[in-house]
């Protein structure tokens, strides 16, 4: 028997039977990282450091990691090549907690093989999140990759996220997020690996998504700093059987303490969101 790398789905779906549904957002900026982590280390390995103490301190917590590439690029190689041994260091040691690559990427079909390549096979990222304005046919490269996972942008957390994705479209005249969800869930996963991200912000718009989607998995960012309720987050969002959620935390988990203490600070924010989350699903 092949002993073939499970999929994105299987893998979260593991975590979600163990009750884990936090995503630890491992953002982390150089300028605000604890003195202590900084002293007589290199840029690259105090990100290092940093991000793999994180990653110590709470993978039996969570249902999967999310490195946002911006924050890495941000430092040039120095970054890439943190980036890089975060997810391999996660990876081989915790190989049963998904990475979801957060680099929103989504171009033309021939460039998009260029992300696949860089985002699933060479940063052996397990899912990445994707823009879906250039449509299906330009996202199809991501989409055969059934091993993988691929999450849409549907109803983003920021304060304007409503300019273009609350427009009413389309004969039914319903908001364009609605009209995203619909097509990824009926047209885009014929290989049962797509997933949508909805802001914590938005939980009467979580809903409606939730409703609209059946059991598809949903990234939900906007716990924490942006001030996303956990309650009406997990009502609204939580699926059939009470999964169906990845609620991520970046800032509120990975800088509760500013001091020696991080990792631990670290552990105890993730376990405390994980408990609450848990005291409200059905
Ligand atoms: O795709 C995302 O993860 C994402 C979508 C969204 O609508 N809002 C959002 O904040 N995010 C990401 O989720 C993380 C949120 O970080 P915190 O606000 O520090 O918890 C960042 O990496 C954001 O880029």
């Amino acid at each position: 028997m092949t002993n073939q790398p499970k999929t994105f789905l299987a893998l979260l779906e593991q975590r979600w039977q163990q009750g884990h549904f936090v995503c630890v957002g491992l953002d982390p900026e150089y300028e605000r990282l604890p003195e202590v982590v900084k002293e007589g280390r290199t840029p690259e390995d105090a990100l290092v450091f940093f991000a793999c103490a994180i990653i110590d301190a709470t993978a039996d917590l969570v249902c999967a990691f999310k490195p946002n590439s911006a924050f890495y690029e941000a430092y040039g190689e120095v970054g890439m090549r943190a980036l890089a041994q975060i997810v391999s260091y996660s990876k081989t040691n915790y190989p049963e907690v998904p990475i979801i690559l957060d680099a929103k990427r989504g171009d033309n079909s021939n460039t998009n093989l260029g992300y696949v390549r860089s985002s699933f096979d060479l940063l052996q990222a397990d899912a990445i999140t994707v823009h879906p304005y250039l449509g299906k046919e330009a996202l199809a490269p991501f989409l055969a990759r059934a091993d993988k996972g691929v999450i849409v942008l549907v109803k983003t957390s920021n304060s304007g996220s409503g300019e273009f994705q609350d427009l009413l479209v389309g004969e039914e005249r319903e908001p364009l997020y609605l009209a995203v969800a619909r097509n990824v869930a009926r047209y885009w996963n014929n290989n049962g690996n797509c997933a949508l991200v909805v802001g914590a912000t938005y939980p009467a718009e979580l809903q409606r998504v939730r409703m609209l989607v059946g059991d598809l998995p949903l990234l939900i960012p906007g716990i924490g700093a942006q001030g996303g309720d956990v309650a009406a987050t997990v009502k609204a969002g939580q699926d059939s059987r009470g999964w169906g959620m990845i609620i991520n935390s970046s800032r509120g988990i990975i800088y509760a303490s500013k001091e020696a203490d991080f990792a631990q600070a670290a552990r105890s924010a993730t376990s405390a969101l994980r408990t609450e989350i848990n005291s409200y699903r059905n």
